[in-house]
């Protein structure tokens, strides 16, 4: 397999910062809002709901989002898939305070009956079973983590691994606890049975394990002329989809 094309997390970064700046003006709400969007998206591709008894159907969609704008696409995606006819449950253990719009997001969870953990949850593995758990969507940390992990994630994280065998793991656009550009550099780590790559994917991507993960790539917002300036390609998106496989 050749190996993808990607950027590092400083470009990545750097990429973040162009499109919310001056010049191209994008907001980070807007950003978010199709980036979760692409991360429903790709949930719905991988776990359809056609054909599905009334048990399958009513199984839950995990999402634990993390103080950042990972975790904020996670909320996203969460209020997305509601209204694809999953059913969602929300684990947002370390709620950002930086911006009010985290409080809209979590605020429009509410409207969409979108049930939210509480913070200090202590029983949040009871929701996270095989016969009522469909998947987990990753949404704790993207490209702005730093090894090594802080609590309560760490733990979090140590009982995900525990847990994957059993529930496929869709990590949005990294998988949390990798080294963004090294992939996975402590044990044990998470390997997700899905990845959705945002804008471009990351070099940890290239640790993936073939055969087991699917990855997509997803949030669709750049033109052609800015993908070549940081030295790729865009991707060959159809139609109106919000992610395409890799
Ligand atoms: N252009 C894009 O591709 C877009 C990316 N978005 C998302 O934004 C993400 C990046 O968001 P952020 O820059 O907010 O960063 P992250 O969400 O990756 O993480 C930042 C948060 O994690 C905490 N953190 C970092 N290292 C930690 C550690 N070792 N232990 C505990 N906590 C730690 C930081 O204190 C901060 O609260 C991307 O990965 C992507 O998911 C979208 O929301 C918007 C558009
Ligand atoms: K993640």
């Amino acid at each position: 397999m050749s190996a993808l094309k990607v950027v590092s997390s400083k470009l990545a970064a750097e990429i973040d910062k162009e499109l919310m700046g001056p010049q191209i003006g994008f907001t980070l709400q807007q950003l978010m809002e199709l980036a979760g969007f692409s991360v429903a998206q790709a949930v719905c591709r991988q776990f359809p709901l056609s054909g599905k008894t009334e048990t399958e159907r009513g199984k839950h969609v995990f999402v634990i989002a993390g103080p950042g704008n990972n975790g904020g696409d996670g909320l996203v995606c969460a209020r997305h898939l509601k209204l694809f006819g999953y059913n969602p449950i929300v684990y947002y253990p370390k709620r950002s305070e930086r911006t009010e719009f985290y409080k809209q997001l979590v605020h429009q969870l509410n409207f969409f009956k979108v049930p939210i953990l509480s913070q200090d949850e202590e029983n949040w593995l009871e929701y996270l079973k095989p016969e009522k758990t469909l998947c987990i969507v990753d949404a704790i940390f993207g490209f702005s983590f730093k090894p090594p992990m802080r609590e309560p994630f760490k733990s979090i994280v140590e009982e995900l691994c525990k847990l994957q065998d059993r529930i496929p793991i869709v990590s949005v656009d990294v998988p949390t606890g990798w080294d963004v550009d090294k992939g996975p550099i402590s044990q044990p780590s998470i390997n997700p049975a899905v990845l959705v790559s945002l804008t471009v994917p990351k070099p940890c991507s290239n640790h993936i394990r073939e055969n087991f993960t699917t990855h997509y790539v997803g949030g669709r917002f750049i033109p052609r002329d800015f993908a070549n300036k940081y030295g790729f390609e865009p991707f060959g998106y159809e139609s109106t989809d919000q992610i395409l496989k890799l």
